[in-house]
């Protein structure tokens, strides 16, 4: 099994989710950014690296959420809490971002594997994490 993992990355309340352009069947979808751990990579390491890739930015993850959502036979779902700690995101593989409110979770068509863990991001994003001052 190949783990992916995601960033549910957060700031004032909201998290960022991002349009996938390819493989065509996954285009114009969400996810959050991430990618494959690689062979002999951390999943800390490989999420910190997926989203400089990604995003140009640099985080630092907070805890990993409840659960793994397989992904088809050979891959599973992870994702972590994480938050920005220099630089700004900007999509470079991604065609657009939205930082979404715990309200507008539901705006956007999510991969399947990524929709078990909405429930458990918009309780957070309501708990005030990555609130200003906290
Ligand atoms: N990054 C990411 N991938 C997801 C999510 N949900 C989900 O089903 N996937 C799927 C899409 C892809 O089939 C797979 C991850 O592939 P990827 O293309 O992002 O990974 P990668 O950057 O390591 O890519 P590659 O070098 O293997 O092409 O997991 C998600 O939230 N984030």
């Amino acid at each position: 099994m190949i783990d992916v993992v995601g960033a549910a990355l957060v700031h004032e309340g909201r998290v960022l989710a991002a349009r996938r352009t390819h493989p065509p069947e996954a285009a114009g979808r969400w996810e959050l950014p991430g990618g494959k751990v690689e062979d002999g990579e951390t999943r800390d390491a490989a999420l910190v690296r997926e989203i400089a890739e990604e995003l140009g930015c640099r985080i630092v993850l907070d805890h990993w959420l409840d659960g793994a959502v397989r992904i088809g036979p050979r891959h599973r779902l992870l994702v972590a809490l994480a938050h920005v700690v220099e630089g700004e995101p900007r999509p470079h593989e991604h065609d657009l971002v939205r930082w979404l409110g715990p309200d507008e979770l539901d705006d956007v068509d999510w991969l399947e594997p990524d929709r078990p863990f909405l429930p458990e991001l918009g309780r957070l994003l309501r708990g005030h994490v990555g609130r200003p001052g906290q």
